[in-house]
């Protein structure tokens, strides 16, 4: 299988804090990679880091290695703006600009890093919509305000404008947890389609949703990565007792 990503012996603090401790993970490509952990134990930090987002936060640091396709996204030459594009993250809270319509949202990106060569942003926001299953249901309300939308639609929108800067990974932070069951089942089911085409990283606290959507599952505590592997063996065959106490309930 492709590594997409690999993470080697990685850390990160936000001042003298220390929130990711010497992390190594490989994240497969076309495969959805699953982060869980209680609270706090450094799962958002984590996914920021895939991107370049945890330099964003004044007085945070990391050290270590993230390489994508190879090539280290933290070396002096590389452009942050460009990783960002490469590596698409989706939020806990649905965000759409507050002041766009849903064609704008989605068309976003398209401004800062251009259109893909022999495309017309109108093509680009149809393909994206449709992916996400909400061509149809806003079509003929295109330009209608982005929050206009339910929760759930809101999330595909945003999910959309991610995906239409074309990048490889989609880093996805709690995508559901503000959603209702029939919104998260259509998220769950959505995530499991655009697997063939991206590569998925997403936290989340529900371990039956990681049970049901990643191939791959990282557990995390107090910001180190306790045990990794296929899904199936960290529910069923845990090797740590920690990650045992954990998928069975006796804290987090
Ligand atoms: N902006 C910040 N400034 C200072 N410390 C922070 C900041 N954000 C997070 N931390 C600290 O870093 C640690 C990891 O937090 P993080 O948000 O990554 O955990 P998490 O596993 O995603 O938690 P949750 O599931 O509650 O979202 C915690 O100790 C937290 O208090």
């Amino acid at each position: 299988m492709d590594t997409r990503l690999l993470v080697e012996d990685f850390s990160a603090w936000y001042g003298q804090t220390q929130a990711v401790k010497n992390v190594t993970l490989p994240v497969y490509a076309s495969q959805v990679t699953a982060i869980i952990g209680p609270s706090g134990c450094g799962k958002s930090t984590f996914i920021r880091c895939l991107n370049r987002l945890h330099e964003v936060i004044p007085g945070t640091r990391t050290r270590g290695r993230v390489l994508l396709d190879g090539q280290n996204i933290y070396d002096d030459r590389v452009d942050a703006a460009e990783i960002r594009r490469r590596v698409g993250m989706v939020f806990q809270k649905p965000n759409p600009f507050p002041t766009m319509s849903i064609f704008d949202n989605v068309a976003a990106g398209l401004r800062v890093h251009g259109l893909p060569p022999g495309t017309t942003a109108e093509e680009v926001v149809e393909r994206c919509l449709k992916m996400v299953g909400l061509w149809d249901e806003v079509a003929d309300r295109l330009r209608d305000s982005g929050v206009s939308l339910s929760g759930g639609q809101q999330q595909r929108l945003c999910i959309a404008r991610a995906l239409a800067v074309e990048p490889e990974v989609l880093l996805m932070d709690e995508p559901c947890s503000a959603l209702d069951p029939v919104s998260t089942l259509k998220i769950e089911e959505l995530i499991k389609g655009l697997k063939e085409k991206y590569t998925i990283v997403i936290v989340t606290h529900n371990m039956h949703q990681a049970a049901r959507v990643a191939d791959y599952t990282a557990f995390f505590l107090n910001g180190q990565l306790i045990e990794y592997g296929v899904t199936s063996d960290i529910f069923t065959n845990p090797r740590d007792q920690r990650t045992e106490d954990y998928i069975t309930g006796r804290f987090g």
